[in-house]
């Protein structure tokens, strides 16, 4: 009999059904082999055929309708609002891939022609094009169980690049896991495209995914979640014979910049959007403001009232899960108990055994530069203030900081001059410097970052949102001198395609 895995309802405690299958050894291995037979098939499709399948998937997970819904509901907790503005997210996902790939700009098509009367030597023939890295790992996070999950941005840029995605479901949400990997598994028979194209595996612990980073047939890694497990997965896919990349997204507190004309003018008002930005999914984003620099004042003073109104009044929210859950307990009476930090406010009272209780508190420039750990991401809803003399001290904290993933400045004009001086040192930390709102609720666009320098990211030089995420699983591959009945389409004469081209150093569609 096949052994099941339940997930956890986390409003009650209670385990769910109906369980899913758990994978074993075997199952790695078969869907590793599926994977790379579907390789040189999948990444040679045409762009139409490849941009209609991420079509057809968006399609089938929107026909898993109400039983999609109903099920990330009941495992994660999430209100329905939340949940169907999820799918449409990662819906719209997969339908701005299939632009990217029918544009064919990804594939970053360039030609040098031949010149054999070049002095003093000839040059010969060079054309580029991209092609897929391979069969990629992707681990589904906890915290989207759409937008970063088995559908979600990683596949969804790793299928538009050409390559095979075999998911490690996230065992938090298995059930939503299964419903959109049928739906994937659909998309693939309606499109006729081999079944090595997609694979999942299901598991309690972490033997399984460690056997997926390490088998010689992955050739790149996607992940979301702790610094911990991206670290290990770092280290697995470094100690393999043939290392490979692993894109981990892991922790970041985001800090939000007060500058003093903003909090004189609306320092409550600022205060009370970030007490919202704080609680929105029970402050379970990697977005989520966990620090903000205030300038002292007045000002600060407002921001601090309508915060703390804000969060006073907050009902506790159902976190994903247990461990989730009782991390961020630990988080929040680490810095409750601690000697250099004020607790300025809680949220009501846990009604259920995984609410998160809002917190805000506050330490002092000294204190904050004092105590490394005072940056560690606490993951939930909860926030440190940190009070500094004047905007003048932002380059000392700013320089003491880790790499982030956002850092949100709230400024009026007489504010400018100070955030002149400041955005090379911003620029260096954070892959999005965002004025006047907060980091939460990314926007899947062309122009997005969501990444940034170590340990809001293993590669400060990629994103997982945005249509730049399709760059991770892509290897530029040079032909030199191939006769054009050898070479891609892409490259070929006369530009089959009609796509954007490379030629001769001008960008030409010819
Ligand atoms: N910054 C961010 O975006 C996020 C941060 N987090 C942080 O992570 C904490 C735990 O949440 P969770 O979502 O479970 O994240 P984890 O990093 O613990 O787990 C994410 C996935 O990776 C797997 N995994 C973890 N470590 C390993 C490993 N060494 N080898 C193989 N697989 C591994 C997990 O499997 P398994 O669950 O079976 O162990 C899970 O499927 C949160 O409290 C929070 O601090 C979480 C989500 C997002
Ligand atoms: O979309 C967002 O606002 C946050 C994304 C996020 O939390 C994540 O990357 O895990």
């Amino acid at each position: 009999m096949t052994d099941l895995i339940h997930a956890t309802d986390p409003k009650t405690g209670k385990p769910i059904d109906p369980g899913i299958a758990l994978s074993d050894e075997a199952d790695i291995d078969r869907l590793c082999a599926e994977a790379t037979a579907a390789f040189r098939i999948y990444r040679n499709t045409s762009l139409e055929t490849r941009a209609a399948f991420l079509e057809a998937v968006a399609a089938e997970i929107m026909e898993s309708g109400e039983a999609l819904i109903e099920r990330v509901m009941v495992e994660t907790g999430l209100p329905r609002t939340r949940v169907e503005g999820e799918r449409a997210r990662t819906c719209g996902q997969l339908r701005l891939f299939a632009r990217v790939v029918r544009d064919g700009d990804f594939l970053d098509a360039r030609i040098d022609p031949a010149r054999p009367d070049r002095q003093p030597l000839p040059r010969v023939d060079l054309r580029l094009r991209n092609i897929g890295t391979g069969p990629v790992a992707v681990f589904g996070a906890s915290n989207f169980p759409l937008a970063f999950s088995v559908a979600g941005g990683d596949t969804a840029s790793a299928l538009a690049a050409g390559c095979p995605v075999i998911v490690k479901a996230h065992p938090a949400h298995p059930g939503t896991s299964e419903i959109v990997a049928t739906a994937i598994r659909a998309a693939i028979t309606r499109c006729d495209l081999p079944a090595g194209v997609f694979g999942m595996v299901v598991e309690t612990g972490i033997e399984l995914g460690a056997a997926l980073v390490t088998d010689p047939r992955i050739k790149a890694v996607a992940f979301t979640g702790s610094r911990q497990g991206g670290l290990a997965l770092m280290q697995a896919a470094a100690g393999r014979p043939e290392p490979i990349p692993v894109y981990a997204e892991m922790s970041s507190i985001n800090p939000v910049l007060l500058f003093p004309a903003a909090l004189a003018s609306r320092g409550s008002a600022i205060g009370q959007a970030f007490a919202t930005s704080l609680q929105i999914g029970a402050g379970q984003f990697c977005t989520n403001p966990g620090l903000v620099l205030g300038t002292d004042g007045p000002g600060l003073d407002a921001f601090i009232a309508g915060a703390t109104a804000s969060i006073e009044g907050a009902m506790p929210q159902t976190m994903l899960t247990p461990g989730i859950h009782a991390a961020y307990d630990r988080g929040v009476s680490r810095l409750a108990s601690h000697a250099g930090v004020r607790t300025l406010a809680r949220g009501d009272a846990p009604s259920g055994p995984h609410d998160a209780q809002a917190a805000l508190f506050e330490t002092d420039l000294a204190g904050f530069l004092e105590d490394g750990h005072l940056q560690d991401e606490v993951f939930g809803p909860s926030s440190l203030l940190v009070r500094v003399p004047d905007a003048g001290a932002f380059s000392d904290v700013l320089a003491h900081l880790e790499g982030q993933l956002t850092i949100a400045l709230h400024m009026d004009e007489p504010d400018h001059p100070v955030v002149t001086t400041l955005l090379p040192v911003l620029e260096e930390k954070a892959g999005r410097i965002l004025v006047n709102g907060f980091g939460t609720g990314v926007e899947v666009a062309d122009a997005m970052v969501h990444g940034g320098p170590f340990p809001a990211t293993s590669d400060s030089r990629t994103t997982s949102v945005g249509t730049l995420a399709i760059r991770r699983f892509l290897r530029p591959v040079c032909y030199q001198d191939l006769p054009q009945a050898l070479l891609a389409r892409a490259l070929r004469d006369g530009n089959p395609l009609g796509i954007n081209r490379m030629i001769d150093g001008k960008i030409a569609k010819h």
